[in-house]
């Protein structure tokens, strides 16, 4: 569990974030949304360290990550697996040695062990086969999931992926959601997703928080959306004419 108290961020005389409190469970997909430059990516960056928060808290299964020491710090990122925007593989490492890149800098494994690690976590993601490829050699959705299994390889509590469905077709976007759904729920992670992509809202949004201007504006799960009443929420959520049909489908069959 992430627990985020009266977080304010701000970058001179502008503020960013302004005072957000909010819970992530573990062992469900919380989802980050908002319209472009509402802060989502500096919320995310504070609570992972690559920022500092200018006040508030941020607390992982109640360890204050802002107020601790940095070695603390350096340890408590190792419980920590990201996925980010693109996939971020090394191009000259094969999937396996993508996937051990993690075990072989922070694990004490043997290697055998090490590769053992890392064949199931490609098992996991459904990638065995492709072990000796290299990420030039397969497809964005299968990048993608290769970055899965090596978020994972190191058995993480928490899991923050940046836009993991950016330049996937829908199709392979739903495999990646159900993907993400699964390992969370079976390893109970808390997993956090930053995303525009409002199938995943609506297929995955277990606990979703909605950012407007910096503040949270909303929290709730998906089904909740649909009849929700907050003006920025809908404005932004139904931005587009196959939703706002959807919505109007769902209220006429009440
Ligand atoms: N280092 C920085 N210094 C000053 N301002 C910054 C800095 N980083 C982000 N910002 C500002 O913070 C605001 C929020 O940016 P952020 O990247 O968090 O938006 P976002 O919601 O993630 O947008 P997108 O969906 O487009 O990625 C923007 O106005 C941005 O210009």
């Amino acid at each position: 569990m992430i627990e985020i108290k009266n977080l304010c961020k701000s970058f001179g005389d502008k503020d960013v974030l302004k005072d957000i409190s909010t819970v992530f469970e573990s062992g469900k997909t919380n989802l980050i949304i908002g319209q472009s430059g509402s802060g989502k990516t500096v919320l995310v960056k504070n609570l992972v360290g690559l920022l500092t928060p200018t006040s508030g808290h941020v607390l992982y299964d109640g360890r204050d990550f802002v107020n601790m020491e940095k070695k603390e710090q350096i340890m408590l990122r190792r419980e920590m697996g990201m996925i980010f925007q693109s996939a971020a593989l090394f191009d000259s490492l094969t999937v396996l040695e993508n996937v051990m890149f993690p075990l072989d800098m922070f694990s004490s494994m043997n290697l055998t062990d090490r590769i053992k690690r890392a064949r199931f976590c490609l098992d996991r993601v459904n990638l065995v086969d492709a072990e000796k490829k290299y990420p030039a050699e397969i497809s964005g959705g299968m990048q993608k999931r290769v970055a899965i299994a090596r978020a994972i390889a190191l058995n993480p509590k928490y899991l923050f992926c940046d836009e993991p469905n950016s330049g996937l077709d829908p199709k392979t976007s739903l495999v990646i959601d159900a993907l993400l759904h699964s390992i969370t729920h079976e390893f109970n992670i808390t997993t956090i997703i930053n995303t525009h992509d409002m199938n995943s809202v609506m297929g995955i949004g277990e606990n979703i928080i909605f950012i407007y201007e910096g503040k949270k504006e909303w929290q709730g799960i998906s089904a909740d959306i649909m009849n929700s009443t907050n003006e920025r929420l809908t404005d932004f959520i139904f931005a587009s004419d196959l939703l706002k049909k959807m919505r109007a489908a769902v209220k006429g069959k009440e």
